[in-house]
Order: structure tokens, then sequence, then C-alpha cells
């Protein structure tokens, strides 16, 4: 291995298209022995959401030759399968906030119109929902975004979207992926930044987005009957977001919206946040300070892509509460039902979410006779339903308990920005009625019962910490269940048959009912265990989640 590892170095170290200052990098890494092994020991793998790794030398790190690598084995997939229709209708580039991010999509750019496919660029940062909307909008190909989501600073990452705007799924990511690797140099041929092959966009795709997206509401009357001390805060957390959520939620005739000003500044360090993730709450502590003296209703974050979106809401006791990406869905299901009739007119409506997502939104939708379809982890998988359900069905929602939700066929992937959108509308629509979101998620478990959900997740990043979850799934995976007495049943969805394409996840079924779901990550160096119970009290639940717990610590211990 330490030999294999040796040889790459070298090559590209001594390689006469490796530029001098990456090579004075390369040999900076002498001195970080682990750091060097990190870096050469493998080219970037595609993951749930694409590439994603640290910013830096070699070829399991995103830099413009490991860009211009993964975008040539993409000119490649996309002639083989479209042929002269690639490089007419070409492919659309969007970037975010982060470190290079510009820089690589200029690579991705430049690459394809070596290959004579052309490149349509936004020219400023631009939302991932944005990006799956211009491919459907601008008919090309496919779509790349140069974004590591809500990873820290030192990441980035390749998004690929397909020509439906959805992310790749397997199968066609396979193919990409044995394109790439057909390439065995990073000696790749690029055009210059003039080329003809390449297309800045101009901002009227935005305001077609944007009008699009607020179009997506059904109750936006009731905007014009609000008081004034219905109050919103919302922050970009440094990302893209900024832009279209603001302009919207102005749109729609919003007299109090608040901001964070510093968090207003695309900022590739995400500065004054620990981590850019509306997922964790500490994303939430300057918005919190602004809430308190204003006494905002409601509080909304969206990850730096604007793919996801997080809610705080300022209960009847004035004090915030986070809701999760579940409660979120859940409540959003059961507004589009309960509020509006129009869907009971449609063929056969459905709503979509991932397996390790709660169950509640299954029952909601279930009560109102609309089909829950369950898909693995990826918002990719719910866009290939989507697609599938084209013809017959009627979409009314998709969503992960990671916080994407997507409530319109303007795009095939999760969407920050008319999430936003539609959370304030129900917000205020529940607020002219007396109730904060926090009063209808207790109606919810009055009438559903009492859904709750834990997320447990360890960080065990490099090469070793890939090994050690391995090792665990793999322990799990075999685990004498004789001697665990409270679990019922374990499905493996790498070996059982379960109606979903295989996967590295196990689920483990409580004699209660309870579920737990461990799996990998496919983002971030992390093994995820998902908790979700139902009980028939607030406190018969948090016991029961309790036990699973205690069940996940003793595992990891033994
Ligand atoms: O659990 P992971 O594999 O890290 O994925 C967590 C989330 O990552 C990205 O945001 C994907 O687009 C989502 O669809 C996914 O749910």
């Amino acid at each position: 291995m330490k030999e294999k590892i040796m040889t790459e170095y070298n090559r590209w170290l001594e390689a006469d298209y490796i530029d001098d200052e990456t090579k004075e990098e390369i040999k900076r890494l002498q001195d970080f022995p682990e750091q060097l092994q990190d870096s050469f020991y493998k080219s970037l793998e595609f993951g749930t959401a694409g590439a994603r790794g640290i910013v830096g030398v070699g070829p399991n790190r995103l830099n413009c030759y490991t860009v211009r690598r993964i975008t040539q084995g993409y000119a490649q997939f996309l002639q083989k399968n479209y042929k002269n229709e690639a490089n007419t209708h070409g492919v659309v580039i969007a970037y975010d906030n982060r470190h290079y991010s510009k820089e690589f999509a200029l690579e991705v750019a430049r690459t394809l119109a070596a290959n004579k496919i052309n490149a349509y660029l936004f020219s400023q940062i631009t939302t991932t929902p944005e990006l799956s909307y211009a491919v459907r909008y601008l008919k090309t190909v496919g779509g790349v975004v140069i974004t590591a989501s809500h990873n820290p600073p030192q990441y980035n990452g390749y998004k690929v979207y397909d020509e439906t705007g959805c992310q790749m799924v397997p199968e066609l990511a396979e193919q990409l992926v044995a394109e790439i690797q057909t390439i065995q140099s990073y000696d790749i041929s690029v055009a210059d930044e003039e080329d003809e092959h390449i297309h800045l966009l101009d901002t009227s795709i935005d305001e077609d987005f944007l009008n699009d997206e607020l179009a997506v509401l059904h109750h936006s009357d009731v905007f014009s009957e609000l008081s004034d001390d219905f109050k919103v805060l919302y922050t970009p957390l440094h990302g893209t977001g900024r832009k279209p959520v603001l302009e919207g939620l102005s749109r729609l005739g919003l007299k109090k919206v608040y901001t964070v000003e510093e968090q207003l500044v695309p900022d590739p360090e995400f500065s004054t946040v620990e981590l850019p993730n509306p997922e964790d709450v500490k994303a939430f502590t300057l918005a919190l300070e602004v809430a308190r003296k204003e006494d905002i209703s409601l509080l909304l974050a969206t990850d730096p892509d604007c793919d996801r979106v997080g809610v705080m809401v300022r209960t009847n006791k004035g004090e915030y509460q986070a809701l999760n990406g579940n409660q979120i869905g859940a409540l959003v299901i059961y507004y589009l039902l309960s509020t509006n009739e129009e869907w009971k007119k449609q063929p056969k409506p459905y709503i979509a979410s991932s397996i390790v997502t709660s169950d509640l939104g299954e029952v909601i939708a279930k009560d109102f006779g609309v089909e829950s379809v369950r898909t693995l982890t990826g918002f990719k998988y719910i866009g290939e339903q989507m697609n599938q359900r084209l013809k017959d069905q009627t979409f009314i929602m998709g969503y992960e308990e990671s916080y994407g939700f997507l409530v319109s066929l303007l795009e095939r992937d999760k969407d920050g920005v008319s999430a936003s959108f539609v959370l304030t509308e129900m917000a205020a629509y529940y607020w002219q009625q007396g109730k904060t979101l926090v009063d209808v998620l207790h109606e919810l478990d009055e009438r559903y019962g009492y859904y709750r959900e834990a997320l447990i997740s360890l960080t065990l990043p490099g090469q070793k910490g890939m090994a050690e979850i391995q090792a665990l799934m793999q322990k799990l995976r075999y685990l004498d269940l004789e001697n665990e007495s409270f679990i019922h049943q374990r499905i493996d969805y790498l070996k059982d048959e379960t109606g979903l394409p295989k996967a590295d996840v196990l689920q483990f079924t409580l004699k209660n009912q309870a579920k737990i779901f461990v799996r990998p990550s496919g983002t971030e160096p992390k093994i995820k265990f998902y908790i979700g119970v139902c009980g028939s009290s607030e406190k018969e639940a948090q016991e029961q989640i309790y036990v699973c717990q205690q069940w996940i610590q003793k595992i990891q211990e033994d």
C-alpha cells in the first residue's frame, strides 16, 4: 500500500503538467505523513451526492486536476449517451461561495468546451435548486454544481445532474465512474476562458426561477392580511440563499423580515458559525440574538447551497424551539393536504421520503388517502420516483429527515428557496388562526401519536475512520440477535429483498415497533444511527428513545 501511495505521490511531483505551486504543496506534505497518505491512497469517490472531499493536492482531494479528470469522464459519458446533442444542448454549471468553487466551475466549463460541449456558466454564486431548475429550463443534457453543501470550510464537492435536473442515480453514476476510470492521466486539455463554447448566463434566469418558485404557493393571500407582529428572520449562513430568499420574502409582501447582517456575507470560512448546517441548532445562535430582541415569530436558515432549510419557532411561552426535518416535513404534508382541495381532483397523489425519515409523514399521507413512497437516502431517489410517476400520478411533496424538502415539479432536487416560502406561508396561515407551528405539532401528536426521533452520528475521518465505520457495520450485520432481547428483526438492505436497490443500510425493528437504521454517510466521514419511535405520550416516546440510545452506546463500547 505504502509503495502504491509513494508511486502516485511521485507521479504528481514529477509530472510536467502539474503547476509549480501545486508541486510545492505536494512537497510540504512530506512533513505530514498522515495527510500525505490520505491525499494519495485513492481517487475521490462518488457518494450520496457526487464527489465530495477536502480541497488540496493529490487524487483523493478536490483540485483543478481532479476536477478536470472528473469532467473529462463526464464529457465522454455525455457524448456516448447523447451523441451530438451533448455538444449542442450542453451542460449548465453553478457554484457556491466556497473556496475555489468559482475556479473549479470554470475548470468544468473549460474542460467541457475543450470537448466542444456548450457550457452555460452562472456568472455569480447560485443555489443548488436553481441549478436543477436551470437544467430543465435550458434543456441541457446535464448540470454540475460545485458545492460541498454544509460540510466544513476545507471541503468542496462536485454534484452531477442528469437531463431532468435530478442528481445522477447509481446506474448513471456507475457509467460515469467507469468513464472517469478510463482516464489514467491528469494531463487533460482545457479550452480558454473565452472559448466560443463557454456562455455566461445573464440574470433573466434568476428572475424566472424566483417567479416560478413564488407561484408554488397556494395561500399567498394570507400575507396581505397579516398583522405586524408576525415577524420572520432569514439567514443564508453566508451561503447562496441570500438573493432569492430575501427577494422572494419581500415580494410576498412581508413587512417584517429580519436577518443576521454578518451572515449575509458570502464567506467561504463561514466565520460566524461552527458549521453552516441548519440541522445543528448552534447555527441559529446569532439569529436567536436578533429574534429575542425583536420578538420574531419564525426563524429560517438555509445551508450554503440553499437546498436545505432549518426552522425555529417562537412558542406561546416566548421560548424558541428548533424543529427537526421530520417535524417540518410532517407539518408541510399536513398543511398541503388539509388546507387545499386542489390535489383531490388530481390523479393518484403521492408523497416520497427516504426510509430513514420518520413514519409520521407516511401516517398523515395515508390518513388523507395519499400514497407514501419510500426510497433510499439521497434526494436523487426521490427525483427518480418523480420522473417515473410523472405520467399518471400527482406529486405532493418529497422530503428527507436531513432537512431537504420539495413541493413542486420545478426541480428534481430538494429546494431551500421554495421551502422557505412555503414554511413562511404555513406559519402565517396558522398565525392567523392564533397558532404557532409548535401548536400544530401538538395537534399532530394528539391525532397520530407521539412520533419522536433521534440521530446519533459518529464522525470517523480519514482512511482509519473509514475502516472503523466498516468494522462497525460488519459487527451489526452479524450481531447474534439471540443475545439482544428487545430486537425483533434485522433487515440488511445489502442482502435482503426490500424492493429497493441494494445498499449498505441495516434496519433493526424493536419489539415495540421502534426502528433503528444504521448506515455510513455518503457525504461525510460518519456512521449514522437513526432512531424512530412512536409512544402514546411524550414520556413513553422519550423512554423508548433512551433505550435505543443505550443499546447503540453498548454496541460501540463492546
Ligand atoms: O447521510 P448522507 O449520506 O450524508 O446524506 C445526507 C444528505 O446529504 C445530501 O444533502 C443529500 O443530497 C441528501 O439527499 C442526503 O439526505
